[in-house]
């Protein structure tokens, strides 16, 4: 298969080169950039001397269309006004960012500050929570990659949304962040002299990922739902942690719990079922596509706390991304992705 990425200079793109390199069905890779047009890869990440050489090319319609697949891995409304004149047009699209996960245009705008993706456009476009919608995602043209936050907030709880065990409509979710879930673009709020010995919230009550989250829920809870849901920055570089807190239905147990999750999961390699809370943490998963999930019932307030943990670039961008080209193009989902952990 011949693929191409556009946004091939940012962490997701460096991810996505990553994987697609030992990816066994991919034959060629393209990268496309909008600022780098002309210059050489490796001269610009000396890691990837030998192996990403050729120079990167500029973003040019005809030849995204000719590809096979191709995923794009750019900042927020840019997407929104390139694929819709890439749709059906042969590639298979993968979008990473936010720009057609809410089916909801007005949300979009109100939560992201910009246009919303065309309705016709929306419409074709499959949310790729993989484990979730892998039929959707096999025969989509257009899949959007979930957020980073969403994949392990998700994976986590909608086995238990969908199986009535906890009551849906009083979730509170605390998450946090790696740095490398900003980006690789410099900032005041990630220089290394801020973030660095800081723990810090940002964005309360406000995140973009909330209408994505509820969304995802209210269809498995079959009502509308609003969450309470903030993020936290973390001084390290990769891996999400979301703890969500959430009331039991009267007479649940520890075992049915447990037992949702590991039955829903039970034929899914990725999302990974952890009974011993020592074992879960960002660095079980890091560099690898897996989430890791948790539950514990306390029995005194009869709320439950629900761990998912992911690697934001990995599982959270563009370890899913590939996992759903997999889907599309009738591979095994895990093909390429077979990576152990880093853990140190
Ligand atoms: N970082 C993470 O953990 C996650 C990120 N995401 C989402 O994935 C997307 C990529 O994230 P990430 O890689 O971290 O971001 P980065 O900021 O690291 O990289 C984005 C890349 O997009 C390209 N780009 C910037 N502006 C434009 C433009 N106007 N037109 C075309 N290309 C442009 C740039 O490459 P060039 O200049 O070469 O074109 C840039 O390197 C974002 O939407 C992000 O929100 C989703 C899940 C997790
Ligand atoms: C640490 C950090 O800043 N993380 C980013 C994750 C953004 C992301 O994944 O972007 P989408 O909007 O495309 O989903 C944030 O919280 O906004």
């Amino acid at each position: 298969m011949k693929a191409g990425i556009i946004g091939a200079t940012g962490y997701g793109g460096l991810e996505l080169i990553r994987f697609l390199h030992q990816h066994p069905e991919v034959s060629s890779l393209q990268l496309f950039s909008s600022s780098e047009a002309g210059e050489s890869f490796s001269a610009k990440y000396g890691h990837l001397q030998g192996i990403q050489d050729a120079p990167m090319e500029a973003i040019d319609e005809a030849t995204i269309a000719s590809l096979d697949v191709v995923f794009a891995s750019t900042p927020a409304g840019v997407t929104s006004k390139l694929f819709p004149s890439l749709v059906d047009k042969g590639a298979k699209l993968i979008d990473l960012s936010g720009d057609f996960r809410l089916q909801n245009r007005a949300a979009y705008e109100q939560w992201y500050g910009k246009g919303a993706a065309p309705q016709d456009v929306l419409q074709k476009s499959v949310y790729g929570l993989t484990e979730w919608h892998a039929d959707a995602v096999k025969d989509a043209a257009l899949v959007a990659n979930p957020g980073c936050y969403p994949t392990a907030v998700l994976l986590s709880l909608l086995p238990l949304i969908k199986h009535k065990l906890i009551d849906p409509s009083f979730l509170v979710i605390d998450a946090k962040s790696g740095v490398s879930g900003a980006g690789n673009k410099p900032s005041q709020g990630t220089h290394y002299s801020e973030t660095n010995e800081n723990f810090s919230i940002y964005k309360v009550n406000k995140h973009q990922h909330i209408p994505e989250i509820e969304q995802a829920i209210s269809m498995f809870a079959g009502a509308d739902v609003a969450i309470t849901f903030n993020t936290h920055l973390v001084p390290m570089t990769r891996g999400i942690l979301a703890t969500s807190y959430a009331q039991v239905q009267p007479g649940v147990t520890q075992a049915q719990l447990v037992a949702c999750l590991q039955e829903t999961y039970a034929q899914h390699k990725f999302v990974r079922v952890v009974t011993d809370v020592n074992a879960i943490g960002t660095n079980r998963v890091k560099g690898s596509n897996y989430c890791d999930v948790f539950v514990q019932l306390d029995e005194r307030t009869g709320r439950a706390t629900i761990v998912g943990v992911i690697d934001n670039l990995v599982k959270g961008a563009a370890g899913q991304a590939i996992q759903n080209m997999n889907v599309q193009c009738g591979l095994d989902e895990s093909t390429g992705l077979d990576v152990v952990p880093l853990f140190i």
